[in-house]
């Protein structure tokens, strides 16, 4: 039948279908709605755990992954670095981004161009005016797109392979996928540490784990 072609479908509307497709991944339905489920309570544990955290004990773990960032990355001059305007008590680098600019890196911000699409990243100084984004997230009010070459991605959890389990909207999967070349870092605190996301054919490994002691 012509309307069960190979189009991308991540409804799978149509009852006749055996398995849906996930951007080009043949998805087993029932597999991904299990999955589905077994996330979204593992994102409910995660964010309690992270709420419990007092403000000086995140403030600490911000500090000690900047640390651990200047390591990792060396000297930042002219390289593209994307970063986060931090939500729902992620680390937050903000500080860290501008001593980045001071040092000569290039900065950006992740924004969302459309609902289930990829993110685009933005150029972002000390200086830029912001504006809300979906989410209400802040992003930069002037658009300069920008490909980085290395994007640190907040974890809500990790597990031991390197799966990232995120806010459940598929945003940095979507995007990594188009920018295999992004050196990709996820940072957050030992309590993300998980067993297993119970990786999916969409779900990307990130290449570098910073967990704040
Ligand atoms: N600081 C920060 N900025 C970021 C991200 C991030 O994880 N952290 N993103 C990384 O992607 C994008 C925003 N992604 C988001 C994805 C989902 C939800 C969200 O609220 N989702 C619903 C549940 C979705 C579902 O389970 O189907 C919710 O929590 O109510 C929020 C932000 C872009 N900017
Ligand atoms: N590359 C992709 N193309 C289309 N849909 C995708 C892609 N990656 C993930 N999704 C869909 O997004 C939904 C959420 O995915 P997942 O549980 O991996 O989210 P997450 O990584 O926690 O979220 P986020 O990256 O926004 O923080 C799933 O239904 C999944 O099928």
């Amino acid at each position: 039948m012509s309307d069960m072609s190979d189009t991308p479908n991540e409804s799978a509307s149509n009852s006749c279908m055996a398995h849906q497709l996930v951007d080009g991944h043949v998805i087993d339905p029932q597999t991904a709605r299990d999955v589905g489920h077994f996330r979204k309570a593992l994102r409910q544990e995660l964010y309690a755990k992270r709420k419990a955290v007092p403000l000086v004990q995140r403030q600490n773990t911000s500090a000690a992954l900047a640390e651990m960032l200047n390591t990792h990355i060396g000297d930042p001059r002219d390289k593209i670095i994307a970063a986060y305007w931090p939500i729902r008590g992620e680390p937050d680098l903000r500080n860290w981004m501008a001593e980045m600019h001071v040092k000569g890196a290039i900065l950006a911000l992740p924004t969302m161009p459309a609902k289930h699409q990829p993110l685009e990243f933005h150029r972002w100084t000390p200086e830029s005016e912001m504006k809300m984004g979906h989410f209400h997230i802040p992003i930069p009010q002037v658009a300069d797109p920008l490909d980085p070459d290395l994007v640190i991605v907040p974890l809500l959890g990790v597990d031991q392979d390197q799966y990232r389990l995120g806010n459940g909207g598929g945003y940095y999967d979507r995007t990594l996928a188009r920018r295999p070349n992004a050196q990709t870092i996820g940072i957050g605190a030992q309590f993300c540490q998980i067993k297993t996301i119970f990786p999916q054919a969409w779900d990307i490994r990130l290449n570098t784990i910073l967990l704040a002691p």
